[in-house]
C-alpha cells in the first residue's frame, strides 16, 4: 500500500508517526519504576496526553478529509454563482413556505439550500432530527449570528440565541439554577395563580356586559394577554406598566409590549438577506432592520426603567428584601452573586436575560390555546370530552390550579395535538454546526444552519396517520394503560414541542403549566360555541406564517356559578 510504503508524503502518516513515537516515550516513563521524581512524572503524564489529543486529532481531520471527499451535501435546488438561492428566497416569500414545496419536489426528508456561502439544512422526518439533536448534539450546539437576534439580546448576551460558548454557559447556569429552578417556579406560584384568576374575570367581565350573558370574545387577545400578564408578574411583580384596566384586561401600554413582542419574534430568524451576506446589513432591502429596532426600543422602553430603578434600589440602598422568599425574577437576576461575592450579572445582562424569558413566554401557550378553542370548536365531540374531563377531576366547586394538571390528560393530548399541528413557527430555532459531520449519509459542511422544521416534522404523512385531523387521542395510551401520564414534551422528535439536547428548551415545566391552566381555564370557565353568524370556524392560516389568519373570535357562556368567577378588584 502506498499510504505505507511512503510515509513522508503523507503528512497525516508523519505527524500520526511523530506522535506515535511521542505516545510509546511517555508510556515507558510513566510506567517505569526508576522513576522517582514527581517533576518528571508530571511531564511525561502531559506528553501521554498530548500525543492522545494529536492522536485524536488527526485521525478526526483524516476521517473529514476522507468525508469531505466520499460524500455529497443533502439534495436541494440548483444555486446561482455566489448568491446561491438567495434569489429564490426573495422572490418566494414566505421563504418557509418556498423551501418545503422544494423538499416535496425533490422527495426528500433534508435539503440543502445555499444561501450566499450558508448551507442551510431544512429536516423533516424524526430520524433525521434525531441524527442532528441527539447523536451529533454536541457538534450542533450553536447558533447563527442574526441582525434580529443581535437586537433582541443586546449583542448576544442572553442565552436563547447566543452562540455556543462562554457566554452562554454562565446564562443557561444562571437561568437553570436561580431563575427556572422547581423551587424558584414553586414560590411564583400565586402570582400565576392572581393571572389565571385575572384571565376568567377578564373575560367574564366582558359576558356580564351583554343581555343574553354570553358574547364574542378576542381570544387572541385573551391568550397573549394571559401570557404578557404571567410573565410581568413573575419578572417584574406587576400586570400592568401603566394605569390598567378595571375589568382585568390590557390597557394601551400592555397591548404595545404585546404587540411589540410578536413582531420582534416574526423577525430574530427571518431569512434577512444580510444575515447571509453581512455588507448588504447597511442596505436593510427588507426593511427588516428597522421594524426590529422599532420593536425592540418600544418593548425595552417598559422594562428599562424598572430594571434601572430597581438595580438602583437593590445594589445600592436596600438588599433586605434579598432575604425574603417572595422575590420576583428581576431580583434574582439582580442579587446573584459570583464567587467573590460581586454582581453576577451587568445591567445589560439583566436587561438581555429579562428580554429574552419575556420574549420565550408570550408565543407558544398563546398561539396553542387559540389554535385549540378553534379546532374544539369545529368539532364539539372533543369539545365535550375536554369539558367533560375538567369536570370530572377538578368540579364546579373551584377553579382548576395548576396541582390538577397531571390529571388532565386529555387537555394536554389536546395541546400536544396543537404543537404538532399548528406550532408558532415554521422551524425551529436554528442549530449551526461547529464543525463537518454526517448526517442521514450527507455531508454537512461547518457552518451550516439545521433547521428542524416543526411543520414538516408535525405534519409527516410517515410518521401520522391523517397528519392535518385534529385527533388529541392520538397521544393518549391505550385504554388498559392507567398510568399512562400525557407530557407536552417529545424527544422523540416526531414533532417539535420543546426540543431536546444542549440547548433544548429552558422552560418545560413553565411552559407546559402554563399552556394547560389557560385552556384549561378557558374551558372550565365558558362555554364556546362560533359567532352567531356562522357555523364553523375559518381555520385557514395566515399567508405569511403558521397564526390562524384572522384573530379567533367565538362565543363565550359563563358555564360555572357566579360566585365562583373572581370578583373585581
Ligand atoms: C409551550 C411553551 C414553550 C415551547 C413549546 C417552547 C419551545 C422551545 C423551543 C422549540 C426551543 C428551541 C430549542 C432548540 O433550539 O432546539 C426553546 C428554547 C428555549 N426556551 Fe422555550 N418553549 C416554551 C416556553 C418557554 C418558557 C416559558 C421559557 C422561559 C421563561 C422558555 C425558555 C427557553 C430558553 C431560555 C430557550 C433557549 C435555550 C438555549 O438556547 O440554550 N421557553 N423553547
Amino acid at each position: 500500500m502506498e499510504f505505507l510504503s511512503n510515509p513522508q508524503s503523507n503528512p497525516i502518516f508523519e505527524s500520526t508517526y511523530t506522535v506515535f513515537v511521542t505516545l510509546i516515550v511517555a508510556l515507558v516513563a510513566l510506567t517505569s519504576f526508576q522513576l522517582k521524581s514527581e517533576s518528571i512524572r508530571r511531564y511525561a503524564k502531559d506528553m501521554y496526553s498530548f500525543a492522545r489529543n494529536q492522536l485524536s486529532k488527526n485521525r478526526r481531520s483524516s476521517e473529514q478529509k476522507t468525508m469531505k471527499q466520499q460524500l455529497t451535501l443533502p439534495p436541494g435546488p440548483a444555486a446561482w454563482p455566489i448568491v446561491g438561492n438567495l434569489p429564490e428566497i426573495w422572490r418566494n416569500k414566505p421563504a418557509f413556505k418556498w423551501i418545503h414545496s422544494v423538499m416535496k419536489e425533490l422527495k426528500t426528508n433534508i435539503s440543502c439550500i445555499r444561501l450566499g456561502n450558508v448551507h442551510v439544512i431544512p429536516v423533516t422526518s424524526p430520524e433525521i432530527a434525531l441524527e442532528v439533536l441527539k447523536d451529533n448534539d454536541s457538534i450542533f450546539a450553536t447558533r447563527p449570528l442574526t441582525m434580529g437576534t443581535e437586537y433582541s439580546s443586546r449583542g448576544f448576551l442572553s442565552v436563547a440565541v447566543v452562540p455556543w460558548g462562554q457566554q452562554w454557559k454562565k446564562m443557561r447556569k444562571m437561568v437553570a439554577s436561580h431563575v427556572l429552578s422547581s423551587a424558584r417556579l414553586n414560590s411564583l406560584i400565586s402570582k400565576r395563580r392572581e393571572e389565571a384568576d385575572n384571565l376568567v374575570r377578564f373575560i367574564y367581565n366582558q359576558c356580564r356586559e351583554s343581555a343574553s350573558a354570553a358574547t364574542v370574545v378576542d381570544v387572541r387577545l385573551a391568550t397573549r394577554h394571559y401570557c404578557g400578564n404571567v410573565i410581568r408578574k413573575m419578572m417584574f411583580n406587576r400586570r400592568y406598566f401603566g394605569e390598567g384596566k378595571e375589568d382585568g384586561g390590557p390597557g394601551f401600554e400592555e397591548e404595545e409590549h404585546v404587540e411589540s413582542l410578536f413582531v420582534a419574534l416574526q423577525h430574530l430568524y427571518s431569512f434577512t438577506l444580510s444575515d447571509y451576506v453581512p455588507w448588504m446589513r447597511v442596505f436593510d432591502l427588507e426593511g427588516h432592520e428597522k421594524i426590529v429596532s422599532a420593536a425592540m426600543k418600544t418593548a425595552n422602553k417598559y422594562h428599562d426603567s424598572i430594571i434601572d430603578e430597581r438595580v438602583q434600589q437593590r445594589r445600592h440602598h436596600d438588599n433586605k428584601k434579598e432575604a425574603h422568599n417572595d422575590l420576583d425574577l428581576l431580583d434574582v437576576l439582580i442579587s446573584a452573586k459570583d464567587e467573590n461575592g460581586d454582581p453576577l450579572l451587568s445591567i445589560d445582562e439583566i436587561k438581555s436575560q429579562c428580554m429574552d424569558l419575556t420574549l420565550a413566554t408570550v408565543d407558544n401557550p398563546s398561539n396553542a390555546a387559540e389554535w385549540a378553542i378553534a379546532e374544539m370548536i369545529n368539532q364539539p365531540e372533543i369539545l365535550r370530552k375536554a369539558t367533560e374531563e375538567i369536570d370530572r377531576v377538578v368540579g364546579k366547586e373551584r377553579l382548576v390550579q395548576e396541582s390538577d394538571v397531571p390529571q388532565l390528560n386529555y387537555i394536554k393530548a389536546c395541546l400536544r395535538e396543537v404543537l404538532r399541528l399548528h406550532p408558532v413557527a415554521p422551524f425551529n430555532l436554528p442549530h449551526v454546526s461547529t464543525r463537518d459531520a454526517t448526517v442521514a449519509g450527507y455531508f454537512i459542511p461547518k457552518g451550516s444552519h439545521v433547521l428542524l422544521s416543526r411543520i414538516g416534522l408535525g405534519r409527516n404523512p410517515n410518521v401520522w396517520k391523517d397528519p392535518l385531523k385534529f385527533i388529541p387521542e392520538r397521544h393518549i395510551g391505550s385504554p388498559d394503560d392507567h398510568h399512562h401520564q400525557v407530557e407536552l414534551t417529545e424527544p422523540e422528535l416526531r414533532f417539535l414541542s420543546f426540543s431536546r439536547g444542549r440547548r433544548g428548551c429552558m422552560g418545560m415545566a413553565l411552559g407546559s403549566e402554563m399552556s394547560v391552566m389557560l385552556l384549561a381555564r378557558l374551558l372550565q370557565g365558558f362555554n364556546w360555541s362560533a359567532p352567531s353568524d356562522e357555523e364553523m370556524v375559518d381555520l385557514s392560516e395566515s399567508k405569511c406564517d403558521l397564526l390562524m389568519a384572522k384573530p379567533l373570535h367565538a362565543r363565550a357562556k359563563p358555564r360555572l356559578p357566579a360566585d365562583l368567577y373572581p370578583a373585581n378588584n
